[in-house]
């Protein structure tokens, strides 16, 4: 994120622009009712010190005079402005409390559209925008919620247009005097909005180092984790650091939260030193004569409005708060938005028929000084099943996010039927494509929603549901479920029921399956039965190739039970290909594979 130096005013200039978006009418209602606001006790003022002006001179000639009837009508003015005040004020702070929610809204539209929409994943491991997010992710927090700093304006703003027609009023008694409360007020505001902004930024933005505090929590009080915190006895240990976290925090709140004094004082000084000028002046010129009594009154009730505009308040604070994170927001929405690709061709339809093909590809993480593909060449024939072996953090896993797009190569192309991947519109690559990760989410939804994820406008069509079911056996284990296909997979609902490893891993295969026979062309697999005993891994790999006969299909897999039977194997080391061919040839090569075949046959064996 660029530091400003001036958040206060870029956020409360983002605000101006992002008003009308919500609404034209409500913006130009919330400007006017601002107006009206700032008038209506300017009216009141300058009537009633006229009409305290007036009273002498109407005692003096009596009732029914025309001195009299001039003081009615002042006092009318005055009691009409203010009637007219209350009712204006209800309308300008009800507008302004739809008008922030409505801003909260954008802005999280905002950030959640700009985060969904990058074609791969590698924005959410960038630390800015992780700590914009989490930022963001707070906006329901109460200090710096833009809601508040909209009806911090909606108090603030009135007030100040209010101060600065007193001032102008003074100008009338003294020029010189209008002028000092004219310049002194925007100087004051400016100052405490800055020293706001200073303390919300912070006490209030503090998101990267809250980082761990947060995500202790999460760990203390979420279910998966649960388990080993408590078999391994650690909530005492993360209890204490969570707290001695928290009171670091605290600390820091309480050192920073206080207004500076070398900015209060001064200001409060500069404030008190320009009313008492002007008391005495006002009272100076009063006792000489040099101002009429009523002149004099308005004057009096103009200063009077300098005390009661407040820059110190809790809506200027939460004006200055609220505003902060609405610049960084906006600006990742223009920042992931100009990282989208262009679209400039397109995939044969069926793609791919003849090859995928990795042509030199070099990819490294963002943020990682070494590549973890170099140079890698890769064939893979349409129609045939590929399997990726290797030893742990060889760069499988890596390799089948490049074909799924989640990352783009730093180097070199993938192409299929010889389009390359990076010019294809990435939805309608991933139409062709179904993939299982190892990582593979656990949806606390429903066991139809878990199948039919990867392809859901087809969740309805029971039947099919079933089909890609059988085959991995959990047919009867969803039969036998509280509400079949209907019961949420997670027992943090009522009705809902979890599952065992192995029966989660066969949803989720069920959930690949599902996309096949919705049309998917490209299979991956990672480490697909990973939880299953070898035999019933062995049962299910093998139904897999059966019903996924002359689809691409790419796995990777520790179990060379499950490799020998793919058509074709690469082993792959340091982010390169070293071997390359059928499970016989690499048994006769004698090579990496032979060996770790043999090994793990022998262990099997034993
Ligand atoms: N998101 C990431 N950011 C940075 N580095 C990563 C990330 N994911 C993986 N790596 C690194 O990339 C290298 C390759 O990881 P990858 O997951 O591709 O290996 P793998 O061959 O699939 O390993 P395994 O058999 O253990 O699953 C590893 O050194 C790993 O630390």
């Amino acid at each position: 994120m660029t530091p400003s130096k001036f958040p206060a005013a870029r956020g409360l200039l983002a605000v101006v622009r992002l008003l009308p978006l919500i609404s034209r009418p409500r913006t130009a209602l919330f400007a006017a009712t601002t107006v009206l606001v700032a008038a209506f006790p300017l009216v009141m003022t300058i009537a009633t010190g006229l009409l305290v002006g007036q009273i002498p001179a109407a005692a003096e000639a009596g009732p029914g005079s025309p001195e009299a009837r001039e003081a009615y009508v002042l006092l009318g003015v005055g009691v009409a402005a203010l009637l007219a005040l209350r009712l204006v004020s209800q309308a300008h702070q009800t507008n302004a409390r739809n008008l922030g929610r409505d801003l909260e809204l954008l802005l999280q539209d905002r950030l959640v559209s700009a985060v969904a929409r990058p074609v791969g994943v590698a924005h959410l491991e960038d630390d800015d925008i992780l700590a914009l997010l989490r930022i963001a992710r707070q906006l329901g927090m109460d200090y710096i919620r833009p809601e508040r700093a909209i009806q911090g304006l909606a108090a603030i703003a009135p007030e100040f247009l209010s101060a600065a027609g007193g001032s102008i009023v003074l100008c009338f008694f003294n020029v010189w005097i209008g002028l000092a409360w004219l310049i002194g007020w925007p100087l004051v505001v400016i100052a405490m909005q800055n020293e706001y902004t200073r303390i919300g930024k912070s006490v209030y933005m503090r998101s990267t180092e809250m980082r761990e505090n947060e995500y202790l929590r999460d760990l203390a009080i979420t279910a998966e984790p649960a388990k080993e915190l408590r078999v391994w006895g650690m909530m005492p240990w993360l209890l204490g650091r969570f707290d001695r976290l928290s009171d670091e925090h605290l600390e820091h709140t309480e050192r920073n939260q206080g207004m500076r004094a070398r900015v209060a004082l001064p200001v409060i000084a500069a404030l008190l030193v320009l009313t008492s000028v002007t008391a005495v002046a006002l009272v100076d010129a009063g006792v000489n004569g040099l101002v009429g009594f009523g002149a004099l009154a308005v004057y009096v009730v103009a200063l009077q409005k300098m005390f009661t505009f407040f820059a110190f308040d809790d809506n200027a604070a939460f004006l200055s708060y609220g505003v902060l994170p609405i610049p960084g927001i906006l600006a990742l929405d223009g920042k992931l938005a100009a990282e989208e690709r262009e679209v400039t061709a397109v995939l044969p339809d069926g793609a791919p028929v003849e090859r995928i093909r990795f042509e030199r590809v070099d990819f490294a993480y963002p943020g990682a000084d070494r590549p973890v593909i170099e140079s890698l060449d890769l064939d893979i024939e349409a129609g045939t099943s590929l399997a990726i072996v290797g030893h742990n953090g060889a760069g499988k896993t890596s390799l089948v996010k490049l074909l799924a797009g989640l990352y783009e190569p730093t180097g070199g192309k993938i192409t299929m039927d010889g389009v390359d991947l990076a010019e294809v519109d990435p939805a309608q690559w991933r139409t062709s494509l179904s993939a299982l990760f190892q990582d593979f989410t656990r949806y606390q939804l429903s066991v139809r929603d878990n199948i039919t994820l990867g392809a859901p406008h087809l969740a309805g069509d029971t039947d099919r549901i079933w089909k890609a079911c059988e085959p991995m056996g959990i047919r009867d284990l969803i039969e036998s479920l509280p509400d079949g296909l209907d019961t949420v997979l997670s027992s943090e609902y009522a009705d809902g029921t979890d599952l065992s490893g192995g029966q989660w891993q066969r949803i989720a295969l069920a959930r690949a399956l599902f996309a096949v026979q919705a049309g998917a062309k490209v299979l991956i697999l990672d480490e697909p039965a990973a939880a299953l005993d070898v035999r019933a891994e062995a049962e299910l790999y093998e139904q897999f190739l059966n019903i996924t006969a002359g689809l691409t299909t790419i796995v990777i897999s520790h179990r060379f039970s499950t490799v020998r039977r793919a058509d074709r194997i690469v082993v792959l080391d340091g982010g390169a290909v070293v071997e390359d061919g059928s499970h016989d040839e690499l048994m006769a090569l004698g090579g990496r594979y032979a060996d770790a075949f043999t090994l793990q046959a022998n262990r099997l064996a034993r």
